[in-house]
């Protein structure tokens, strides 16, 4: 278990606060690194403990106040109404921080409803004083507070809800959304917010990768599509303070699955081609200098499209502008993504090096590790099927499983499959003839962006466009992950059913999944180059008729039809088949084997790596077998 993973414990800033009856501080103390400890006295009472290294302070939790609207930002803040105490934490890992307040509220309200000891009752038992880490929240500590919160419900709420609620603690929702079968998953009607423990653990070798990144050590991890490698970015980010930690991508499609922005955007050095002296003076640009001095964790998804030539600019520009010696200037580096999908694009005919043949790659990165547990597709024929494809080898097998499926029907509900195009121009041409095509009247929805000025920017950080035009009938995508337990993730396909009446009426859609729900405008929220923060607040969908293979990398889809006669680019082919979730839902119109190609240099680096780590490993099982003689 790595720190914090019990939901007991948190390191992070504390400033604790006295107020007085006005609510103003009248004392201040400043902890940088503090480490908060959620624990129990003697009486069972729930105690607060924060360390500065020297000596702990404890509060006791009786009456208190929970703020916490900006955990996912690492603050909240603990107001203790007696005492007239307030404890703000800041520069949490958001994953340990939610655990650590959702531990914190539920074992609380537990206590709280045991009937607490008197003064009395606790001086008669005259017991020895002590102080225990609280126990990681279980299962049954879930149902108890989620019976305690159904006890408080409104009444009218029937037997019903209270099902819903066992469901939502993952215990009764059997379907995995890998199944290709679409059934509707069960609808929650109350909306009533369910408590539940996490449930999408990560895997053996996820952890191992999470543990390497929190011993400090600059890592390169892949796998092939599917694998989790967003997935696992996702918690590394949660697992690592927020002022610190900046999370990037090559492209604004990438950054925005995992929520953070683009490699250039972070860098502040236009394309990196100028010459150093110049990248270096662009880097020192109010704002931008700013995240190249505060950034201790650069985190960087989709490395395959990075050119070599931009990434050693980078490391230039870093230990220039960092005034260190170090590779990167000392920046811990967590860069990930697979170099058999899309390469960097090429300028002009020559083939842009890969990140891999960058003069400082060696010398920066100091663990490579790759995850092999296919979790985007179940069947195992599929696996092997687009591992072959990956590699380059396409096997008369292959090719007969890929030529049959151009005769499969996959459309489902009214519900038409996504088609991947090679070229961009082809996606934009066929969303609008098909919308078009469609009768009925237009609603056009416009996104609220927090500075209209920038809206290149913001459209390229941002999932969905400043205008959305929809008709009842329109295909389309949902762009957010909403409510993963009833399927409602990025990349479900739907269809629109219907409006809200009025102006703006919000669109229906009725998804693959079973679900149909009310859409409404979503947020997201990125930095801009100049360090502050941009929004676009717009529906969660883009019309699904086609979309290109470059912006599905990452994605993973429910229906897909894909056309490769045109492709142009190695790994290009392997990346369009892997977004199917299966073979059920997949249709290749007009397979030809010679499309499939995987670059040589890759294949080579992939082969020497696992060469080094099966040296390593070898090594080391000797080493392990001398010491046991
Ligand atoms: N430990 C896990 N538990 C549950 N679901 C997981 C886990 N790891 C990954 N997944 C799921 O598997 C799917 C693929 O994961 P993800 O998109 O992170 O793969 P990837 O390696 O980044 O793929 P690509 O190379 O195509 O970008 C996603 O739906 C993700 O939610
Ligand atoms: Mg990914």
């Amino acid at each position: 278990m790595f720190a914090g993973e019990d939901g007991a414990q948190l390191q992070c800033c504390v400033t604790v606060e006295k107020l007085n009856s006005s609510g103003q501080a009248t004392r201040r103390q400043v902890i940088r690194k503090a480490s908060v400890v959620l624990g129990r006295n003697e009486f069972q009472e729930i105690i607060l403990r924060v360390h500065d290294g020297k000596v702990p302070q404890s509060y006791h939790l009786k009456e208190m106040k929970l703020f916490t609207r900006f955990a996912r930002d690492g603050k909240c803040t603990i107001k203790l109404l007696p005492e007239n105490i307030q404890v703000l934490v800041s520069n949490c890992p958001p994953d340990q921080l939610s655990l650590f307040l959702k531990t914190l509220s539920i074992k609380h309200q537990a206590w709280k409803s045991s009937k607490p000891l008197s003064d009395r009752e606790k001086l008669k038992a005259g017991l020895p004083r002590s102080f225990e880490a609280i126990s990681p929240l279980q299962q049954k500590d879930i149902q108890k507070a989620n019976e305690l919160r159904n006890k408080v419900a409104p009444k009218g709420l029937s037997d019903r809800t209270n099902k819903m609620t066992v469901a939502g603690t993952g215990q009764q929702v059997k379907r995995s959304r890998n199944d290709c079968n679409f059934s509707p998953v069960k609808a929650n009607p109350s909306k009533k917010p369910i408590l539940s423990l996490p449930s999408r653990k990560l895997n053996k070798e996820q952890a191992a990768v999470l543990s390497a990144v929190l011993s400090g050590k600059n890592i390169f991890f892949t796998g092939s599509a599917g694998t989790g490698k967003s997935f696992l970015l996702k918690r590394i980010i949660g697992s690592l303070p927020p002022k610190s930690t900046f999370a990037t991508a090559s492209t604004g499609v990438a950054a925005c699955h995992i929520g953070g922005t683009t490699l250039h955007n972070f860098a502040g050095i236009g394309s990196g081609s100028a010459p150093l002296e110049q990248c270096i003076e662009l880097a020192q640009r109010p704002g931008v200098l700013q995240h190249w001095t505060s950034c201790r964790h650069l985190i960087i998804d989709e490395i395959s499209m990075v050119e070599a030539p931009f990434f050693d600019k980078l490391e230039a520009v870093a230990r220039s502008v960092r005034r260190s010696t170090e590779p990167f200037g000392g920046i811990q580096l967590i860069v990930c993504g697979d170099f058999l999908q899309l390469p960097p694009v090429s300028k002009g005919k020559e083939k842009a090096a890969f990140c891999f043949q960058a003069r400082s790659w060696r010398k920066v990165i100091q663990v490579n590790m790759e995850l092999t547990e296919v979790r985007r597709q179940t069947d195992q024929s599929f696996i092997s099927l687009l591992q072959a494809v990956r590699v380059g080898r396409v096997t008369e097998e292959v090719t007969a499983k890929l030529i049959e499926s151009s005769y499969q029907n996959i459309e489902r509900d009214g519900i038409l499959a996504t088609r991947l195009c090679t070229h961009k121009d082809d996606v934009e041409l066929t969303n609008e003839n098909k919308l078009q095509q469609l009768p009925g009247p237009m609603h056009v929805f416009e996104a609220l962006d927090s500075d209209p000025a920038l809206v290149k920017t913001i459209d390229a950080h941002s999932p969905v466009s400043r205008l959305i035009q929809l008709k009842v009938g329109a295909q389309v995508m949902l762009t957010k992950n909403l409510d993963v337990a009833r399927g409602l993730v990025n990349g479900a396909r739907g269809v629109v059913a219907a409006f809200e009446s009025g102006k703006h009426g919000l669109p229906h859609v009725r998804f693959l999944c079973g679900v149909t729900e009310v859409l409404k405008p979503e947020r997201w929220v990125f930095k801009s180059g100049g360090g502050i923060h941009l929004s676009r607040q717009q529906l969660p969908l883009k019309l699904a008729w086609a979309i290109s293979i470059h912006k599905s990398q990452g994605m993973t889809l429910d229906c897909v039809e894909i056309s490769l006669a045109r492709v142009f680019e190695r790994g290009q082919a392997y990346v369009a088949l892997s977004r199917a979730r299966c073979l059920q839902g997949l249709r290749v119109m007009d397979f030809d084997p010679r499309v499939v190609r995987a670059d040589p240099d890759v294949l080579l680096f992939y082969k020497k790596l696992r060469k080094e780590r099966m040296l390593m490993q070898a090594s080391m099982d000797e080493f392990l077998r001398n010491r046991q003689t």
